[in-house]
């Protein structure tokens, strides 16, 4: 058995467009059904959805029989969380709130084995390696894994060049969100001023080389952004999705 080639880092890297979904229902039942669906990727989000590593398993298990590839979001900028689901077998992971070159720094360090990181030693151990089926693991897997990390605060805006150029930051994420809210625009990402910071960050991340990405629930835009250069392009939410066709069809019966 081979360390797996990521497939999603490959294409990104080649900078061919990717589509994904958020996945926030903490079931595998659903990371099935999305691994099914026809994504490019699938996120299972630790931030915002109910998802432990223990959580986290068997989606990653649903999503490996679909062939979808699978990104992790961890809580927070993390080391430990970092090590946790590379371990689990995960080979994309999104960072979010990074603000500067230091926090890439580290959560670059934290994806890879040394002398390029400190990630720790027993993969041997975890479903990364089929617990110890994969021989090379070790050797191979700082190749493998892809660090995409979450650009969404005005410090980010001023430190983005820094943050792109940072050795082993794969990609930038931009998060209207949270950007919107610390620019003073909570819930308003299309306030101009929060439309003209994502256009820096973007250009700038593709600037630098890197892989650049962004969610919009809007599909009168996924081709301006495609045309920004954006190749990781979050489509929407699972629940999102789920909420608004049961409401659509409860609503088409209703008496
Ligand atoms: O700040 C953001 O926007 C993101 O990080 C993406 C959100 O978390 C995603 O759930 C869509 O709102």
């Amino acid at each position: 058995m081979q360390t797996p080639e990521n497939i999603l880092k490959k294409a990104l890297l080649a900078g061919q467009l990717q589509h994904g979904i958020w996945l926030t229902s903490g079931t595998g039942i659903l990371a099935e059904m999305a691994g099914n669906a026809g994504f490019d990727w699938c996120l299972i989000d630790g931030e915002h959805g109910p998802n432990t590593v223990s959580d986290i398993l068997p989606q990653l298990q649903a999503l490996a029989v679909s062939g979808t590839p699978a990104v992790v979001r961890i809580p927070n900028a993390e080391a430990w969380m970092v090590k946790q689901v590379l371990d689990l077998g995960c080979q994309t992971v999104l960072v979010p709130m990074i603000d500067d070159a230091g926090m890439a720094q580290d959560m670059a360090r934290a994806m890879r084995y040394p002398p390029q990181g400190n990630r720790g030693m027993g993969a041997v151990l975890a479903r990364a390696t089929g617990f110890g089926t994969v021989a090379d693991y070790a050797q191979d897997a700082n190749e493998q894994v892809c660090l995409l990390v979450q650009a969404e605060s005005t410090a980010a805006v001023a430190n983005i060049d820094a943050i792109a150029a940072t050795e082993g930051v794969d990609g930038v994420f931009v998060g209207p969100a949270d950007l919107s809210a610390d620019m003073g625009y909570p819930d308003q990402p299309d306030h101009p001023e929060v439309e003209q910071a994502i256009d820096h960050l973007i250009a700038r991340t593709v600037a630098a080389g890197k892989v650049a990405g962004i969610i919009t629930f809007d599909e009168t835009r996924f081709d301006e952004y495609a045309k920004k250069g954006v190749t990781f392009l979050g489509v929407g939410g699972d629940m999102v999705v789920l909420n608004t066709a049961l409401r659509g069809l409860a609503g088409r019966v209703s008496r």
